[in-house]
Parts: C-alpha cells; sequence; structure tokens
C-alpha cells in the first residue's frame, strides 16, 4: 500500500485490490478502460499515471514525448507474463505477441523477415488481395439495393488473407466461418474473464464455467486443432505452397532449437488474432465515415475514378491517390484501433518524464488521446483528410501517427493492413455509391474494449455508371 518513492502520480492504494475500485468505476462511467484512466490522468494533471490493481504495478504513459520514449527504449520492450497472457498462448509463454528476451527477439526477426513487404508492389499476395476484394465487390453485387453489414464479410476475407498467408490454402467457407466466430467469442470471453481470472487466477477451480475459463479452454483447443491439421499437412507435403509454415519448417530442419512444432501454431495464433479484428475494423470505421459524410465519399470517387480510369487497384496506385491516402490515415487517427498500446513490462529500473517506474511494471502507451492531442492536431475532433495534405499535394504529418505502435515491437503485418485496406476500399468506392438505409446515419462513437470497434451498422450500396 506504500508507493514507491518518485511513482508517478495516482488514485490511493488499498490494501490487496491497489486502486482497482475506481479504475473499474470510471472504466464503467466513461464507456471504456482508456477513456476512465484518461479521465484520470486529467484529474490528476500528469502525462504519467501511476496504479496499482491488485498486485500489479500499472503506469499509463500520455503524450507523444513520452510515448516515443516508451516505444523506441529497449528497457520497455518485455511483456508481462501472468495468467491471463499463458492462457492466451495456449498455456505457455510463446509465440511472438507476449514473448520476450530471446525467444522473442529470434522469431520476431524470422516473422518480421516473413512479412516485410507482403502486399506491397507486384507479389504474389498482393494478388492474393485483389481477388479478395473482387470477391467482395461480388457479394455485395448480389445484394445491391437492399441494407446489408459487411462486417462478417470484411472480417471473413482478411481471415481468408491471413491464413493464405499462413497455409498458402483456402479454408473452405463454413470452417472459416467457424473459425472466426471462435476467435471473436474467445475475445469477447476475454474481455469478462481477464480482469477477475487474472487477480484471481484459482476462481478457475470453483467457477471454471462462471469464471470463462472453460470456454476459454475450449476454444483454444478447437483453434488448436485447425492450425496442428494445417501444420500436419504441410508435413507430409500433402499441399504445396511457398507460404509461413513451409518456411518455418525449413528453419526446423536447419536445427534450430527454438524452432519447434508448438512455437510455430502460437506464432500461427498470434497472426491470426493480431491480424483479423483490427484489419476488418479500420475497414469497417472507413465504410462507416463514407455513409456518414457524403462529400467525403464523392471526392474519394472523383479521384479514384479519373485516377484509375476504371483499372483494378494496386498498393503502387497509393501514390496518386493522395486524398484517398489521407482519408486512410485520418480514419485511423479519429478511430484508433489500438488506443491503450502495450502491455509492456519494465526490465530495469527506469525514469519517465522524471518519475520513477520499479522493474516489472506494466506500461501501457495513450495513443488514442495522443491522437488527439490539440498541440499537434489542429482540431483535433473534426474528420478532415486535408490535415494530412500540404500546399503541394503531398501526404504530410504522417509522422506523428502511430496506428501500429513504433520501435522494437512494432506491428510486424502493417505493409499487410495497409494494402489489404487501401486495395479493398479502393475497390469498393470504385464500384459504389454507398448509403445508409432507411435514412437513418449510424452512430459514430465506436465501442472500445481491448481494440476500438464501429458499433453494428448496414448499408445500401448502388453501383455506380460504368465509366
Ligand atoms: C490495421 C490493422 C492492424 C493494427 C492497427 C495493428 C496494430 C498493432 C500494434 C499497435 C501493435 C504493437 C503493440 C505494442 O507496441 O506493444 C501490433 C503488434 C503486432 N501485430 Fe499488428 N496491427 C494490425 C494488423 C496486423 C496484421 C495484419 C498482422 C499479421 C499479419 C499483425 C501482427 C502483429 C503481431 C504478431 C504483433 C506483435 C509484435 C510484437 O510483440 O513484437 N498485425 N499490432
Amino acid at each position: 500500500v506504500i508507493k514507491p518513492r518518485k511513482y508517478p502520480p495516482g488514485p490511493k492504494w488499498y490494501p490487496f485490490m491497489g486502486c482497482s475500485s475506481i479504475v473499474d468505476k470510471l472504466t464503467k462511467k466513461h464507456g471504456s478502460q482508456w477513456k476512465g484512466l484518461s479521465t484520470l490522468a486529467k484529474e490528476f494533471s500528469t502525462d504519467v499515471l501511476g496504479l496499482k490493481l491488485g498486485r500489479e504495478l500499472i503506469v499509463v504513459v500520455y503524450g507523444e514525448k513520452n510515448i516515443r520514449h516508451v516505444f523506441t527504449e529497449k528497457q520497455f520492450e518485455g511483456r508481462p507474463d501472468n495468467f491471463f497472457v499463458r492462457m492466451r498462448c495456449l498455456g505457455k509463454r510463446m509465440g511472438i505477441t507476449f514473448a520476450d528476451g530471446p525467444l522473442w527477439r529470434e522469431h520476431r526477426q524470422f516473422t518480421v523477415k516473413q512479412l516485410r513487404n507482403v502486399g506491397f508492389g507486384k507479389t504474389k499476395m498482393e494478388k492474393e488481395i485483389q481477388d479478395e476484394m473482387l470477391h467482395i465487390v461480388k457479394y455485395i453485387e448480389m445484394n445491391c439495393g437492399k441494407p446489408i453489414n459487411t462486417m462478417s464479410t470484411l472480417a471473413m476475407s482478411v481471415m481468408n488473407i491471413l491464413w493464405t498467408y499462413i497455409a498458402d490454402e483456402r479454408i473452405e467457407e463454413k470452417r472459416l466461418k467457424h473459425l472466426l466466430d471462435l476467435l471473436n467469442s474467445r475475445s469477447k470471453a476475454f474481455s469478462m474473464a481477464g480482469g477477475l481470472l487474472n487477480q484471481l487466477p484459482w476462481c478457475r477451480f470453483i467457477f471454471p464455467e462462471l469464471s470463462g475459463y472453460g470456454l476459454i479452454k475450449r476454444m483454444n483447443e478447437q483453434i488448436s486443432n485447425i492450425i496442428e491439421e494445417a501444420i500436419s499437412k504441410h508435413k507430409n507435403k500433402s499441399v504445396k505452397g511457398n507460404d509461413f509454415i513451409y518456411s518455418f519448417i525449413e528453419e526446423m530442419e536447419n536445427n534450430k532449437e527454438s524452432f519447434t512444432e508448438e512455437q510455430l501454431k502460437i506464432i500461427c495464433l498470434d497472426v491470426l488474432i493480431a491480424g483479423s479484428q483490427t484489419t476488418s475494423n479500420v475497414l469497417q470505421f472507413a465504410l462507416l465515415t463514407v455513409l456518414r459524410n457524403k462529400t467525403i465519399q464523392d471526392r474519394l470517387y472523383e479521384e479514384i475514378s479519373k485516377t484509375l480510369e476504371g483499372k483494378l487497384p494496386s498498393w503502387s496506385d497509393s501514390y496518386r491517390l493522395v486524398y484517398t491516402s489521407a482519408f486512410l490515415y485520418e480514419v485511423q487517427r479519429f478511430y484508433t484501433i489500438v488506443p491503450l498500446m502495450g502491455p509492456r513490462r519494465v526490465l530495469n529500473d527506469s525514469i519517465i518524464d522524471g518519475y520513477f517506474i520499479p522493474k516489472e511494471t506494466t506500461v501501457l502507451c495513450s495513443v488514442g488521446d495522443l491522437h488527439f492531442d490539440p498541440e499537434i492536431w489542429k482540431e483535433p475532433r473534426e474528420f478532415k483528410p486535408e490535415r494530412f495534405i500540404d500546399e503541394r499535394g503531398t501526404l504530410k504529418n504522417i509522422e506523428h501517427l502511430y496506428p501500429f505502435g513504433l520501435g522494437r515491437r512494432r506491428c510486424p503485418g502493417d505493409a499487410l493492413a495497409k494494402s489489404f485496406i487501401f486495395i479493398v476500399i479502393v475497390g469498393i468506392l470504385q464500384k459504389f455509391k454507398i448509403d445508409c438505409s432507411d435514412g437513418i446515419l449510424p452512430s459514430a462513437d465506436p465501442i472500445i474494449g481491448l481494440i476500438s470497434a464501429p458499433r453494428p451498422f448496414s448499408a445500401v450500396f448502388t453501383p455506380r455508371e460504368s465509366k
């Protein structure tokens, strides 16, 4: 209950619970932990908020200088190790997202090498993304004129691309949907159970179902089975391809000690979890924005139709489609998908902004607030793609935008995500006018859990005159 000397300002700590009750109260009041914590930081007029939740020391960092410091300094590159993390990684602390130390370094490097340039330029993945986009366009064509919710189609598409990258095969639609449902309910179960199970892990023995533990365990097994099946198909060479699983198996044969089947399975899971909802939510937010703003939609269409003249979009067009690129940057600022980035584990006693951060503290970065910082962004509450375009018509200010983080833990899937989002949104806007159904404007207010998502909405698509 006694705070370390020079620990960042924050609410009073109570025995056992620390300041959990005030954080829970503010989370409920403001609809998300991110917003709840922001109000707390404002209340204490601090850019570094010091908390203790249960037994865990947690520090939340605000402002560009402090956030860049955490992103780029080596002592913040760890990940916490707790029951929650182990449950997420099928019981072991492996993979990439929640690993650290030598295992993380070696495997992150390997995965980054595999992911580098995927989707950028005229690669096989870009062709896959274009095919996927045409598939979405076809689905919309079949449903023209009636209200549809594109969420699950987009999510399935992203999943298809991630799976193609991992296992170079199309999973049949029913299985794909099953995998997606599993991942969705799993993330819901996590937000529900995460807090309780992490603070009181033993409650899983007493209330296995109520605590969410039983559900997560069953879902872990099912996801595991799907990935295992793909791995064994690769091992007996019954699929031919050039994909992540093959590259990894090749590395296993080179006698690399840490390249085990277990590790491969968890990296595949990491890619599916980190890449699916994040990417499809950005696309849904982009559609929501054009639906709510006719002027922006018309301007996008004008640029796309003039520049591409009906041609299939590819990543290389992004340099010519300046307004469209600025629009996508603005979507990722305005609706920051991961508003509270991290968690990081501090590897040595450290200082942030003059405050003392003890070794093993968990650090979170409020990029969601940074993307609305009035010192960086003029009229931050306005949605304005123009803020990213200078007088010469080229892009500016993107160095203050951190949708994928920065530094050693920066998202390794950004190239894939960016080109997927670009090709799909351009492909849709090129072909359809998008209106709201029954004249009802859907809410712009997101639902913010671990990541941010739009409220479910439907839209009516009408074909554009073909030019
Ligand atoms: C728009 C879509 C995406 C967003 C907004 C996003 C965002 C992020 C962010 C902010 C981090 C870093 C967290 C930190 O600094 O601690 C991260 C990490 C990660 N992302 Fe993404 N991501 C997206 C898509 C993807 C895709 C498509 C993949 C896979 C192909 C992917 C794989 C990963 C992995 C494996 C990590 C963990 C890296 C590590 O801990 O070293 N992400 N992502």
